[in-house]
């Protein structure tokens, strides 16, 4: 277990950092960018970036900073308007970045993913490919969602968890949560009595001690709720995390003790496993009798038809879904061998029989254990 000065060092030292800023700390309530405080914040990342740490930037703010240029008083609230206010917002953003980090000599380049894209493991490789080689280039990669194509039935929705992902997938040695309050506290700031917390020795258990709501600003969209999720996720995965305001963004990189340090609590895991258990949600379930559900929990076997005894959704080869026994219960998330449609013919079906009656293409399992991660 790390000491919040161990914390802050790793942070301060860290070769590969993701920090993610939130729609309230870089636009003004009127709908457009604030750049001041943009200005400000690309100061202190492209400190980091020229003293040589690998910076990649989760950046909100495209719907926030495209409703006030289209005219509109207030962020959109139906789907349609608010991907078209993110289609123009997201070049706004863009631009004022290039243009600030321009001023450092600090390159960028815009990586927009959405949920969907990035789940199966060869577009997931293709995202983690681009992200290294835009750093190994000196290149800061600026991380939304796709807002404007991601659908509305899959999709990360905040970029707190995303930015855990993306920790995940650059394999970061730190991560930097900026937002509109300067820590966390016991419960919501505006509360009598909240109280500030400098240290998180363990998230999980620090998760039950705390009140926190959803977004209170007006234009951010997962609140605190979502935030402590991304800082349980970084800390499962290895990942020691600052939640701090944005204007504090030099000090937290510098390992000043600002904000809120999160230790991690486990020894770092495989990305990809990491990525199957966080990613975005299972499209479907296969249900598995007790006998499959003893040599999941085991941790090392694949999921085999024989022990299944029930599918439900509708997802395709390569989606994520659950696996729960007979009384509902999750056991793990994977990634589906098969469609489907093409599981109930195989349910309770040994090996041998697969080959025999549907074929050598089916003879394996439903769920490999590479693709399998306990929860
Ligand atoms: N326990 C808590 N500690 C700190 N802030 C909290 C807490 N509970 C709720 N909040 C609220 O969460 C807000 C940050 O979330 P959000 O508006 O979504 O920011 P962002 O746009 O940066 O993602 C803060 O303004 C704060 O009022
Ligand atoms: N992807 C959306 C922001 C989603 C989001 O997480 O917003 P926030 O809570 O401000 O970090 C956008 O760029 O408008």
């Amino acid at each position: 277990m790390l000491t919040e000065a161990e914390v802050r060092r790793a942070v301060a030292g860290a070769r590969t950092v993701v920090v993610k800023v939130g729609s309230s700390s870089l636009t003004k309530p009127s709908g457009h960018l604030d750049a001041g405080r943009l200005n400000a914040l690309v100061a202190a990342l492209s400190a980091a970036a020229t003293e040589g740490a690998r910076v990649v930037l989760v950046s909100s703010g495209a719907i926030a900073a495209g409703f006030g240029p289209l005219g509109f008083d207030s962020r959109p609230t139906d789907v349609a308007t608010q991907q078209a206010t993110a289609a123009v917002g997201q070049g706004l953003l863009m631009s004022q970045y290039e243009a600030a980090f321009g001023r450092f000599g600090v390159r960028v380049g815009q990586i927009l993913i959405t949920a969907e894209d990035t789940i199966r493991p060869q577009q997931y490789r293709n995202v983690q490919r681009t992200l290294g080689r835009l750093l190994d280039l000196g290149v800061v990669p600026i991380v939304n969602e796709n807002d404007s194509l991601a659908s509305n039935e899959i999709r990360f929705g905040d970029n707190d968890r995303l930015s855990a992902l993306v920790a995940n997938i650059v394999r970061a040695d730190a991560l930097v949560l900026l937002t509109d309050v300067d820590a966390l506290y016991t419960a919501p700031p505006s509360e009598p009595g909240s109280e500030r917390i400098g240290f998180v020795p363990n998230v999980a258990e620090t998760l039950g001690d705390v009140t926190v709501t959803g977004p209170t600003s007006g234009v951010g969209t997962g609140g605190m709720v979502t935030k402590l999720e991304a800082a349980r996720v970084a800390a499962v995965s290895g990942i020691p995390t600052v939640l701090t305001c944005a204007s504090n963004a030099g000090p937290a990189l510098m390992g000043d003790p600002v904000g809120t340090a999160f230790a991690p609590v486990k020894q770092r895991g495989s990305s990809r496993r990491l990525w199957i258990g966080f990613a975005a949600e299972p499209r479907g379930t296969i249900v598995v009798d007790a006998g499959a559900a003893t040599a999941v929990r085991g941790g090392h076997a694949s999921l085999l038809a024989a022990g299944a005894l029930e599918v439900h959704g509708a997802f395709s080869a390569g989606d994520p879904v659950w696996v729960d026994d007979e009384s509902g219960t999750h056991l793990a998330r994977g990634l589906a061998g098969f469609d489907s449609e093409e599981i109930p013919q195989m349910l309770g079906r040994t090996t041998t029989q697969l080959n025999r009656f549907l074929g050598e293409e089916y003879a394996h399992p439903l769920v490999h254990r590479d693709n399998l991660v306990l929860v």
